[in-house]
């Protein structure tokens, strides 16, 4: 053993060897925690047995008598543990273990030789060779044969695979070797599989994670501390890992998302990306970046919001477990609504009103309009221009209502139907204050309105150095992180946009337009948010869904276009995952009554279903309560999905598509996807009248869908009955018939 007593002894985890201790019994993962806390004190005491491999940087040490660790020495003291493995898989001279800094991305990857030789045929290969791989028959083709090798490297694959993958002849054998090999040697290889060129491949996986400077491969110093080397940072992690009480993601940010998270920018950023690519997830780590950074103090310069309750509350108690309690006491989270009725409580004028949501504020402009006589225009388009433009853009006079923009809001209106809108929004307003209620879009309008007058007097009283107020009154956050963004409306944007000075990382913006699931829309640089060029990434590696679902989820949302929240539109492009699975399921039955068979029938044959891992998910309340009623009857239990989440966390889980945010599960199985229902059949009626507004209300409901079918981790089931929904196509439900030859008989409920 070279490594001496000099400095502290560093011992890390690579990446992976983390799946194989929590793999181990409890006693033996203890006996990994005891290994690494003595090997720290003195890597060369004798119960180690520590044996280095001949003129290489691997080593060997024992953990108990059957279990040895594989470390790779990286500098003078510092070792990083690469796996833990049966003493009768070491074959003590280590030869199975290769290791490289890739030239690509300057990451360390350690690569089990002989599983991947296992995984190319399928069997466990001779122990006296275990990494003897087959020799390539010339005739048969293989599947890398249109790619040099040069161009896999160029591409980052790890050069000591070469000649495996020369010998990979099925789509099963790929599947089988990618979850042996480094993470981007399988992600470039599934995408060139996949049908991508070269061009789309070096542009959406490799180049995204290529190392800034030049690589020196053999400087280890410099790769394991690149973001490409994915390792335990400290020691409790390290501690976290064997008490198994840390999730994945706290420790191991993919290199794309560690970018993002480490970075100053000079002022707001933007991360979008696909479901489950981690997009919150970085939101969090960035919240832990900003307040590992923040002067000494007690108060909360950081402010984390999201869409709704249920979330604040998940990404509290996740502050909590990555960042601990010190740090998460320096940030306030909270919804986006309820931090506008703080401000406005605050502010100390409107305590006393109740406030009434959107289903019954448009109840209300009905009865309105019935009581006027009013025929012009109907209730929903009412409730909709004064939400979006007249709350919207914070229109306070008739003057500035005529000056608002309509971007978005379908047909035109003539100047003559723009007064008589603002004489009706008037006298509504009028009518819900003399009754002391109001919306929660009307609370946003106002606190909005309270935050630009304190800037502005924070700005003046900057200006007038003399001003005894520019001593108190500040702004109320230094830095803003936002989760579900796609779903705030521009006046949460202008209260946000107000609470902070702009400046540098000022607010960091999370979210994915293909799945905004309220009427909400804006263009950021309008309140005053520039994303714009390098501020804005994109993340595009889902780390739940299996390739299988990813695939028939985005085909879900064929046809239609989606905004990048700044007037452009955002796409899908290369989002991909690296988890394989079964392909998920899409059957019909003629009716609902039967449809019922198609779930029971499902949940029976998926097994281990009650414990919480799996969900229904249908269109409407009403069939929620019918899946709960069925699944009792038939002795499985059934747990409601409520505006804060699950009553309970085992059972199976029923709700509709708009409760399913946020959360996710092993098995989900979305029932009652039929034409009429997904998309509803009350927006056809704007099909003729409206066709902007019919469009966005439609891509609307395609979102829903797309938003449940990504919760599943392992499987998915979409059931119908009737006609399916249009959103389906032929070849997703894998019928051969064309869509008129669907039985037009069946019965569709409603
Ligand atoms: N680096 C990582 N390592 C391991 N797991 C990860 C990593 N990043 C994300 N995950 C896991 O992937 C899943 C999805 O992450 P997250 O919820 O942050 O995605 P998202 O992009 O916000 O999804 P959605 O848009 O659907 O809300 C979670 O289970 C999370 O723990």
């Amino acid at each position: 053993m070279t490594a001496t007593s000099r400095g502290p002894v560093i011992l890390q985890i690579l990446d992976r060897a983390d799946k194989e201790i929590l793999a181990l019994s409890r006693a033996d993962a203890g006996a990994v925690y005891n290994f690494q806390s003595k090997f720290r004190q003195n890597p060369n005491a004798r119960g180690f047995w520590l044996k280095q491999l001949k003129g290489s940087r691997l080593y060997s040490a024992r953990v108990t008598d059957a279990y040895r660790a594989i470390l790779l020495n990286v500098g003078d003291q510092h070792f990083l543990l690469v796996s833990v493995r049966h003493r009768s898989d070491v074959y003590d001279d280590l030869d199975r273990y290769s290791y490289q800094i890739n030239r690509v991305t300057g990451g360390i990857e350690v690569i089990d030789l002989a599983a991947v030789g296992n995984s190319i045929v399928g069997r466990l290969l001779p122990a006296d060779d275990p990494t003897a791989v087959p020799p390539k028959t010339a005739e048969i083709p293989t599947l890398f044969d249109s790619h040099t090798d040069q161009q896999l490297t160029d591409l980052g694959v790890a050069e000591p695979l070469l000649p495996s993958i020369r010998r990979l002849l099925t789509d099963d054998d790929l599947l089988r070797f990618v979850d042996c090999v480094p993470a981007l040697t399988a992600d470039v290889l599934l995408a060139l599989n996949d049908g991508k060129t070269f061009d789309e491949v070096l542009d959406l996986v490799t180049t995204p994670v290529k190392a800034d400077e030049p690589v020196d491969t053999e400087d280890w110093a410099a790769a394991s501390a690149s973001p490409a080397t994915q390792v335990t940072t400290d020691d409790s992690a390290l501690q976290a890992i064997l008490a198994e009480s840390f999730a994945r993601w706290q420790v191991f940010l993919h290199p794309t998302q560690r970018k993002v998270v480490d970075h100053p920018y000079p002022g707001s950023a933007r991360v979008s990306g696909g479901p489950g690519t981690g997009k919150t997830i970085v939101a969090l780590h960035r919240v832990r970046y900003l307040a590992e950074r923040l002067k000494a103090g007690k108060d909360k310069p950081i402010l984390l919001t999201t869409f709704n309750r249920n979330l604040a509350a998940d990404l509290r108690s996740r502050l909590l477990d990555l960042a601990g309690a010190e740090l998460s006491a320096r940030v306030d989270i909270v919804n986006i609504d309820k931090l506008a009725n703080r401000i406005v409580n605050e502010a100390g004028t409107d305590t006393k009103r109740r406030v009434i949501n959107e289903a019954e504020a448009l109840k209300r402009w009905n009865a309105f309009l019935l009581e006027l006589g009013e025929r012009r225009f109907d209730a929903e388009f009412l409730n909709a221009e004064w939400a979006h433009v007249v709350l919207g853009q914070a229109a306070t006079t008739r003057d500035e209502y005529f000056r608002a923009r309509r971007v978005g809001r379908g047909k035109s209106i003539t100047r003559e139907q723009r007064d008589a809108i603002w004489q009706l929004t008037e006298r509504f307003t009028k009518q819900l204050d003399s009754e002391g209620i109001w919306t929660w879009r009307q609370i946003a309008a106002r606190a909005a309105r309270l935050e630009l007058d304190r800037e502005t007097r924070i700005l003046e009283a900057n200006n007038d150095e003399s001003s005894a107020t520019g001593q108190t009154l500040r702004y109320r956050y230094q830095h803003i992180v936002v989760d579900e963004a796609q779903d705030l409306s521009p006046t949460h944007w202008r209260l946000l946009r107000a609470m902070t000075p702009v400046g540098p990382d000022d607010m960091f913006i999370v979210g994915d337009t293909h799945q905004r699931l309220y009427d909400n829309q804006v263009a950021l640089s309008t309140v005053g948010i520039n994303i714009r060029g390098r501020r804005s990434s994109r993340l595009t590696i889902s780390y739940r869904t299996t390739r299988e679902i990813l695939k028939a989820a985005t085909q879900l949302l064929t046809g239609e276009t989606y905004d990048d929240l700044d007037g452009g539109t955002d796409t899908l492009n290369g989002y991909r995952s690296l988890l394989h699975g079964a392909p998920p399921i899409f059957r019909g039955a003629p009716t609902w009554g039967q449809e019922r068979g198609l779930i029971i029938g499902q949940l029976r044959a998926w097994t281990n279903t009650s414990d919480g891992s799996a969900a229904v998910c249908v269109p409407t309340k009403e069939y929620v309560a019918e899946v709960i009623q069925w699944l009792t009857d038939d002795g499985i239990q059934a747990v409601e999905i409520g505006p804060d989440g699950p009553a309970r966390p085992d059972g199976v889980h029923v709700g509709t598509m708009h409760r399913f945010k946020g959360l996710e599960y092993q098995r989900v199985i979305i029932a009652g996807a039929s034409d009429g229902l997904v998309p509803r059949r009350a927006i056809d009626r704007f099909r003729d009248t409206d066709a902007k507004r019919y469009q966005q209300e439609r891509a609307r409901d395609r979102s829903r869908l797309f938003v449940a079918a990504t919760r599943a981790r392992d499987d998915l089931a979409v059931f119908w009955h009737g006609n399916r929904s249009p959103f389906i196509s032929a070849s997703l439900a894998g019928l051969t018939v064309s869509s008129d030859d669907q039985s037009s008989t069946m019965e569709l409920r409603h």
